[in-house]
């Protein structure tokens, strides 16, 4: 008998490095968004489409104002579509749930509760027991690295703790799907390159699909399985991008001939889109 919470995922039962499998876990199908009515009104998206597989590790890039954030908060349920729909593995979303887990540039803790409540307050709000509730923050307090600062108040942690906290908190929910916007864009490079490193550790260890928005090329490419590239506003997916690295992957590999290669061909896409 499995005696592990349903939202409890051991690092041993992992997948190996995260090869994404052959179902659909986010679709966006044909998905448009204006905001506002009438004149004055932003057509952010027109007609939309992606498809990001199971254990996917899925970057949007594109030029500033294309609609990346906008995509992310339709799939987060936070803001309604004009038209199209959008399913996780087969459910249309109709608002948020916790299915989705999202994680903004800004901090968002709550700044009332410690590191173990903050990551708590998922499965605590979904009445879920003590037990499990336990299992679950010790787990994702180890993930992220931050044990010994479990009793710590948000403002005692600098921004690349707050992000793990973040992550752990996200994850906690066992959601399908990780939205990402622009998660360590606030931070220094160094840091930065530790909370990427740190965020591929995680989502190989927990089964998961991650749609990362981001402005930085380099670190979509470093990141992900695949780069979905739009073009200007109106946002459409212009071009999507296999990245065929080998995992795990290091630092290092922003200087290999194939990174630069692909680097440069979305470079060359976005230039014209
Ligand atoms: N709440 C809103 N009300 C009105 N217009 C909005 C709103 N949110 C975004 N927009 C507009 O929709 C368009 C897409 O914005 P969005 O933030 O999704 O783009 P983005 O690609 O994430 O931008 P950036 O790369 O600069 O962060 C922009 O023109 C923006 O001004």
């Amino acid at each position: 008998m499995n005696t592990q919470p349903d939202f409890y995922v051991p690092a041993e039962a992992a997948p190996s490095f995260g090869r994404q499998s052959g179902s659909v876990c986010l679709d966006i199908d044909h998905v448009s968004l204006e905001y506002g009515v009438g004149q004055g009104s932003i057509k952010a998206l027109e007609a939309t489409s992606l498809q990001i597989m199971q254990n996917e590790f899925a970057a949007i890039v594109g030029p500033s104002g294309c609609g990346k954030s906008s995509l992310l908060y339709l799939a987060s349920g936070l803001v309604p579509s004009t038209h199209g729909e959008m399913r996780v593995n087969g459910n249309i979303i109709t608002g948020p749930g916790v299915d989705r887990g999202m994680v903004f540039q800004t901090y968002t803790l709550f700044p009332w509760l410690n590191v173990r409540d903050n990551i708590a307050f998922g499965p605590r709000r979904r009445g879920k027991s003590k037990k499990e509730i336990e299992e679950v923050v010790n787990y994702y307090i180890n993930e992220i690295g931050l044990a010994r600062f479990a009793d710590a108040w948000p403002r005692q942690l600098s921004g690349g703790m707050m992000q793990r906290v973040a992550i752990a908190r996200a994850l906690a929910n066992d959601p399908d799907v990780l939205l990402m916007d622009e998660p360590f864009g606030a931070l220094d490079s160094q840091t930065r390159l530790q909370m990427q490193q740190l965020l591929l550790e995680v989502w190989d260890h927990n089964n998961k699909t991650v749609l990362f928005v981001t402005h930085d090329i380099d670190e979509a490419i470093f990141l992900a399985d695949r780069v979905y590239v739009m073009s200007g506003r109106p946002g459409r997916i212009h071009d999507i991008i296999d990245i065929g690295l080998s995992r795990p992957r290091d630092g290092e590999v922003v200087m290999a001939s194939e990174f630069i290669d692909i680097k440069r061909r979305i470079l060359k896409i976005l230039s014209a889109a």
